[in-house]
């Protein structure tokens, strides 16, 4: 048998750009160009990122003619070569590790590539290491001398970290960690680039030291020959197998067998065995939970959000060359754009996508804003940090599912198609909402922050001396409105009133959940068993919370836009259709207290609608 047909209608069509598309494209209201330098930070990264995808797209190694033909072992071959043929081309053209020109290379090549834990592993280093640890196996891992992974969940846990099994016992007469899974649930399951590739694994171990269990450490344990790549004695490991989507990566699983790694491959920057197996801590109990904190950040703009933002490329563009049906009988057949319901289905995805772009942005700014003093062990801006990442991680990622999803079924029959590039866009997103923490336990991870600032805010209104909030939380304090004040639909395209209604919203809903809880343990439930029974309540507040933290930041960032009025105008409709998009999806949490009558929910549906038509 001959390998199967290939549907090809040859390169020539693919490249001539259709009349519709180039009549949509001849009037914009503003400078495409200068809103193409905002989204890349300043014209100049929008010259060097186009340098960099013109050598990408020119470069036959890169192709994507094979992408949606290709077996489960051929994807990850050819993950590899490209991911080589990447770090070569880097090494030439001296694009460093971290540089903007490796991040638009990842981007131009969509992003399929092996090794991405290799980089995750950095990142852990950087941030878990002492200074001596990361002068020895930075320049090993940069060189790729080293195939590293970060080996954290096990078959038995993936959430609760204090559950996880494999133990790292300290042994003082040989200065050594012993590592070893006791039971096959201490399985390290899941670990990306670990089932084929990888020489080390940054295991995630429970600390035995001195007779005491310590907590969860990282340890860097070589676990494939770098002569031969067989697997080393005690070590045993394969691939995962088929999953939902990420085949070019090989997802592991890893058995440790009493295998022995010197006391100095223990990450020390937050604490130390000495050698006689003396416990120096030098962070908090969950200090070692910062490179989770790390990449979630990191995934937001430089994964997560681009998958939507491409799956809404994709969608409008083709809804505006697809026509179906007349709008008026003696019309030619319309653009399916022109539908108002098509463009209830792609505008919100286009305006969440545009929302998490600028709220990405500030998260990575306060990230760059305390990370160092974090390495220094000044913990005092973690756990915000630890709970807006957390929140942001679950909300955009939930919203981006969704939000591809939506754009694949707008695209009708061919959004089942891989060729569309929507499937695959939706699938590899999905994991998203599951890897670097589940969503719903990251958001309760955000309600338990909310929970302890409420209380701040409620004890520090009742006593002279005032503590202060953190800025995500501060609006807890704020005077409230106890009723909207709108009084037509345009007044809910003022960015300050549907910023207060969400801040409403937000803060009826913390304050709900914290009284739940307590008439919870007042009738006498335990505090842990008074939370699982108010946790729904919970969730619902951490939403809330995050919607209103990501249409605050759109917004505030719009403002710094002053001098460019007409992509300001084009954003701000963009940032009001997500904001009252949001209202109205939940409108039964505003009209709850009466904040919104029912004749004022109608009010923002007409602007939406309005926005849908100026948007268009
Ligand atoms: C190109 C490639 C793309 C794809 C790559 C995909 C790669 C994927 C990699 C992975 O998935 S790696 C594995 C990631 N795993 C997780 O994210 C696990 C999720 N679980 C946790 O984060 C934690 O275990 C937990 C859910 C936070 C619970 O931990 P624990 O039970 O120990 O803590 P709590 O009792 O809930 O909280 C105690 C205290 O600690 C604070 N805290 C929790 N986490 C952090 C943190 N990361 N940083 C700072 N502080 C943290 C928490 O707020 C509590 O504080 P207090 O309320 O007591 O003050
Ligand atoms: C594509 C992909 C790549 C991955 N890469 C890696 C990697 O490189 N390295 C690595 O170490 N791991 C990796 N993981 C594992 C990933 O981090 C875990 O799957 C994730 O943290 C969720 O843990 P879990 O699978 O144990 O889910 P579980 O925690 O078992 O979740 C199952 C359900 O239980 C619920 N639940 C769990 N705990 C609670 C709670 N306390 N309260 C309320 N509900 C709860 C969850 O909400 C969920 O609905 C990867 C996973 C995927 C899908």
């Amino acid at each position: 048998m001959g390998s199967p047909a290939r549907v090809s209608m040859g390169d020539a069509w693919s490249w001539r750009v259709h009349p519709d598309m180039e009549s949509e494209r001849r009037r914009p209201s503003f400078d495409v160009e200068r809103l193409t330098n905002i989204l890349d930070g300043g014209a100049e990264n929008t010259a060097l990122r186009r340098r960099v995808e013109s050598i990408i797209h020119s470069d036959p190694e890169f192709s994507l003619k094979e992408n949606y033909f290709m077996s489960q072992n051929e994807h990850y071959e050819a993950g590899v070569k490209k991911k080589f043929h990447l770090q070569m081309l880097a090494r030439r053209l001296g694009w460093s590790e971290g540089s903007r020109e490796l991040r638009y290379a990842f981007r131009a090549v969509t992003g399929d590539l092996a090794l991405g834990l290799h980089h995750i592993f950095s990142k852990s280093l950087q941030s878990l290491g002492s200074e001596e640890q990361i002068a020895k196996w930075a320049p090993l891992c940069d060189q790729f001398r080293i195939i590293a992974t970060y080996a954290q969940t096990e078959l038995g846990h993936g959430t609760y970290l204090q559950g996880l099994e494999t133990e790292a016992t300290y042994d003082a007469d040989t200065q050594e960690f012993v590592m070893h899974s006791p039971t096959l649930t201490a399985t390290k399951w899941w670990p990306g680039d670990l089932g084929r590739s990888a020489t080390h694994a940054l295991v995630l171990a429970q600390l035995i030291c001195s007779g005491a269990r310590r907590g969860m450490h990282a340890f860097i344990v070589p676990i494939r020959s770098l002569q031969d790549h067989s697997l080393l004695p005690g070590v045993t490991a394969g691939d995962i197998g088929p999953k939902m989507d990420f085949e070019y990566i090989d997802n592991g699983f890893l058995q440790l067998d009493h295998v022995r790694i010197p006391r100095e491959n223990m990450l020390s920057r937050f604490a130390q065995v000495l050698p006689d197996g003396t416990y120096v801590k030098l962070g908090t109990a969950q200090s070692n939970y910062l490179s989770m904190v790390v990449v979630r950040v990191g995934l937001l703009l430089d994964e997560i959000n681009p998958l939507l933002e491409k799956a809404c490329v994709i969608a409008i563009r083709y809804s505006v060359i697809r026509r179906q049906s007349r709008l008026r009988p003696s019309d030619p057949e319309a653009k399916v754009l022109d539908y108002q319901t098509q463009q209830h289905k792609l505008f919100p995805q286009l305006a969440a996508a545009y929302a998490f772009h600028f709220t990405g942005t500030s998260l990575r700014d306060f990230f760059q804003e305390s990370y160092g003093a974090i390495l220094d062990r000044d913990f005092s801006l973690l756990p915000e940090l630890h709970a807006l990442s957390s929140g942001l991680k679950a909300l955009i990622s939930e919203f981006c599912t969704q939000g591809a999803e939506l754009c694949r079924r707008a695209c009708g029959g061919h959004g089942y198609s891989k060729l569309s590039g929507l499937p695959s866009l939706v699938s590899r997103v999905t994991a998203s909402c599951t890897y670097e923490g589940e969503n719903t336990v990251l958001y309760l991870q955000v309600a338990r922050f909310l929970l302890k600032s409420y209380l701040q805010a409620q004890a520090s209104a009742g006593s002279a001396s005032k503590t202060s909030l953190p800025r995500s939380v501060a609006y807890l304090t704020a005077p409230d409105l106890a009723r909207c004040p709108a009084q037509r639909a345009a007044d809910f395209l003022r960015p300050g009133l549907y910023t207060r209604a969400w801040a409403h919203v937000a803060v009826r809903l913390i304050r709900d959940s914290a009284h739940q809880l307590q008439t919870q343990m007042q009738s006498g439930a335990e505090e842990h068993e008074a939370w699982n029974q108010t946790t729904v309540i919970h969730l619902q507040a951490a939403k809330a919370h995050c919607y209103y933290v990501t249409v605050k930041s759109f917004a505030e960032a719009l403002q710094r836009l002053d001098k460019e009025p007409a992509i300001q105008q084009a954003l701000q409709r963009l940032c009001d259709l997500f904001a009252l998009h949001g209202i109205l999806s939940a409108a039964g949490d505003f009209l709850h207290d009466g904040f919104l009558s029912g004749a004022q929910v109608d009010m923002v549906r007409t602007a939406y609608l309005d926005l849908l038509f100026l948007i268009r």
